[in-house]
């Protein structure tokens, strides 16, 4: 089934054509890695596709696991019951500092739960066990009681992978998860959304920097440059010097120094007891 359908996306911002003309599918269970330079349109389109951002009027068409989300430059009706099925992480992490990390994990609920019982906080115990599931399932169940503002980036992150995993969504969207995270951090990050991808079969489109990570944790890349797309195949195959090819002295910025090339298989994440199927 497709997880994902792009169909002749544009988009631009007063004469800075964002995307152009880009169309896409993902297939359910893919792990995809976007890659490209900065303002190559990565953000732009994950924005699209979770319908925060809206094409300008037109062909352009996104479905969301068989139903349009948005069509023709305008957000279906049913956009908003969608979203609860697109996680999204954002590099910022966009947790409430103030508030305990359980507590923000807790706010995945807030799609399936009426509105005043979120508002009020009021959640079931099963609720906050699935949220102490969560956390253990991103490795840091210690974590659970202090505020979200003294976590370490990485371990932000990982709260905030957490939170979609309770949102129960089937597609993850990742907006550079790991672009303000050291190299330890970043990898340990990117084994979480891939052992997620693997054992709760989520979609997962992340969009990275830097190829070495999309060539080491997804099996498929698609490249944008100047909004439109230069590549689309295993990450396998996307070389150094093919991204010297399509990216001339911005390759740069997507080429780790001294990276070695290689494929690891994402370490297994204990999962404990009763974690909710999430596929
Ligand atoms: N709200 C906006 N208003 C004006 N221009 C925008 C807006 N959002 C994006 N752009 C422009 O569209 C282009 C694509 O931006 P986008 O953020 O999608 O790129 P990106 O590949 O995600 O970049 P980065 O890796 O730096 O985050 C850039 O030129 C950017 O300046």
């Amino acid at each position: 089934m497709t997880a994902i359908s792009v169909r002749n996306l544009s988009k631009s911002f007063g004469k800075k054509r964002a995307l152009d003309d880009v169309s896409l599918e993902v297939q359910c269970g893919e792990m995809v890695a976007l890659i490209g330079a900065s303002g190559s349109g990565k953000s732009t389109l994950i924005r699209h596709i979770c319908g925060l951002e809206i094409a300008q009027a037109g062909q352009s068409r996104i479905e969301v696991l068989g139903g349009a989300i948005q069509d023709g430059g305008r957000l279906a009706a049913k956009a908003r019951d969608m979203r609860r099925n697109i996680g999204v992480v954002f590099q910022q992490f966009n947790l409430v500092g103030r508030m305990s990390v359980l507590s923000n994990v807790l706010l995945g609920n807030l799609g399936r739960i009426p509105m005043w019982r979120g508002t009020l906080g009021l959640f079931t115990a099963e609720e906050k066990k699935a949220a102490r599931e969560a956390l253990a399932r991103v490795g840091i169940p210690e974590v659970a009681w202090q505020r979200a503002s003294t976590l370490s980036g990485g371990q932000q992150q990982r709260a905030a992978i957490a939170r979609t995993l309770i949102q129960r969504s089937n597609i993850l969207l990742a907006d550079e998860p790991i672009a303000s995270l050291d190299p330890s951090s970043a990898r340990r990050v990117m084994e979480i959304l891939a052992a997620v991808n693997r054992d709760e079969k989520i979609t997962c489109v992340v969009s990275l920097h830097q190829v070495e990570y999309a060539r080491r944790y997804c099996a498929r890349t698609i490249a944008l440059r100047d909004g439109r797309i230069v590549f689309d195949g295993p990450s396998s195959e996307l070389t150094n010097q093919m991204l010297i090819e399509l990216y001339g002295d911005n390759s740069e910025e997507l080429i780790l120094p001294d990276a070695p090339v290689q494929t690891a298989k994402p370490k297994r994440m204990p999962k404990p007891g009763n974690v909710p199927a999430f596929a």
